[in-house]
């Protein structure tokens, strides 16, 4: 049964000072299976966000509508787990307490809302951080402590917008594999924005592709490489294949967009 299924999804957004509208999203077509990790590659401004906005009920849509489990998504909700590139944290909060805040609308006792914190503290490598505070971290264990937080809450799909953009190389790379760690054990449906090809493949079981703003869908493609997924496997002959195509695809779209 399809977890998510997002049909027709539509977005212009009125000009501001008698401007004309803006159409960020074509009526756009997409449906995610249960555990299904989508990666969503576009040029700059193809309205990525604006889809995934959508999805979180951020954003309204113009026409067409978000279906999750069956039912329309009307708003944000706790059901939705969202992860934005900018370091989103609480910073008069704990690592723990961070993580652990979502948990209270769920009307859980304290003590059980710090143990599931904790424990997810651990899953996401922040074990010996539980105390420290946000000002007290790198960006990437920001970044670990956001993936937590959205997880804590079990939600039934993961939103990921460009969680990874502001990280250097090498810890882009450790955080891609930890998440890819977690998503092979626990199984959680995902989408994932990312300006990044490498990345898009190394993490996904799909690579969306939209086309030049105003976004549409025009690649689909499931990416056939085992789990679990080593490091090693970006210079496997079948992703340097599937990394070429995209390179093509993407190539296209960023000189239709224009500088
Ligand atoms: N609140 C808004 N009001 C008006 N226009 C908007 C608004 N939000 C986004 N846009 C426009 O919609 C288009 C799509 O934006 P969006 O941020 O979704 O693209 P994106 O693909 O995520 O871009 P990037 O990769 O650069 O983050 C852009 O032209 C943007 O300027």
């Amino acid at each position: 049964m399809s977890k998510l299924v997002i049909e027709n999804v539509g977005k212009v957004f009125p000009g501001q000072h008698g401007a004309e509208p803006t159409r960020a999203l074509m009526p756009t077509t997409l449906t995610v299976a249960d555990n299904d990790f989508i990666a969503i590659l576009g040029p700059s401004g193809c309205g990525k966000s604006t889809l995934l906005r959508i999805v979180g009920g951020l954003e309204s849509a113009s026409e067409g509508r978000v279906m999750l489990d069956g039912a329309a998504v009307a708003g944000p909700g706790a059901d939705r787990g969202f992860v934005f590139q900018s370091y989103t944290l609480f910073p008069w909060l704990t690592v723990q307490q961070n993580i652990a805040f979502g948990l209270r609308e769920k009307g859980l006792p304290e003590a059980e809302r710090l143990k599931i914190a904790r424990d997810w503290a651990g899953r996401v490598g922040l074990s010996g951080f539980v105390d420290h505070f946000p000002k007290q971290l790198s960006g990437g264990m920001q970044q670990r402590t956001a993936i937590a937080r959205a997880l804590a809450n079990d939600p039934k799909i993961l939103l990921l917008d460009e969680p990874f953009g502001a990280l250097d190389n090498q810890t882009r790379s450790l955080m891609q594999e930890m998440l890819l760690g977690i998503w092979e054990r626990e199984r959680k449906t995902v989408l994932f924005v990312t300006h990044d090809i490498e990345e898009a493949i190394f993490v996904g079981s799909r690579v969306v592709v939209m086309s030049a703003r105003p976004g549409r869908i025009k690649a689909d493609i499931p990416v056939e490489l085992p789990h679990p997924r080593p490091y090693t496997i970006k210079t496997s002959r079948e992703f340097v294949a599937l990394k070429e195509r995209l390179v093509e695809e993407i190539r296209a779209e960023v000189v239709a967009a224009g500088p």
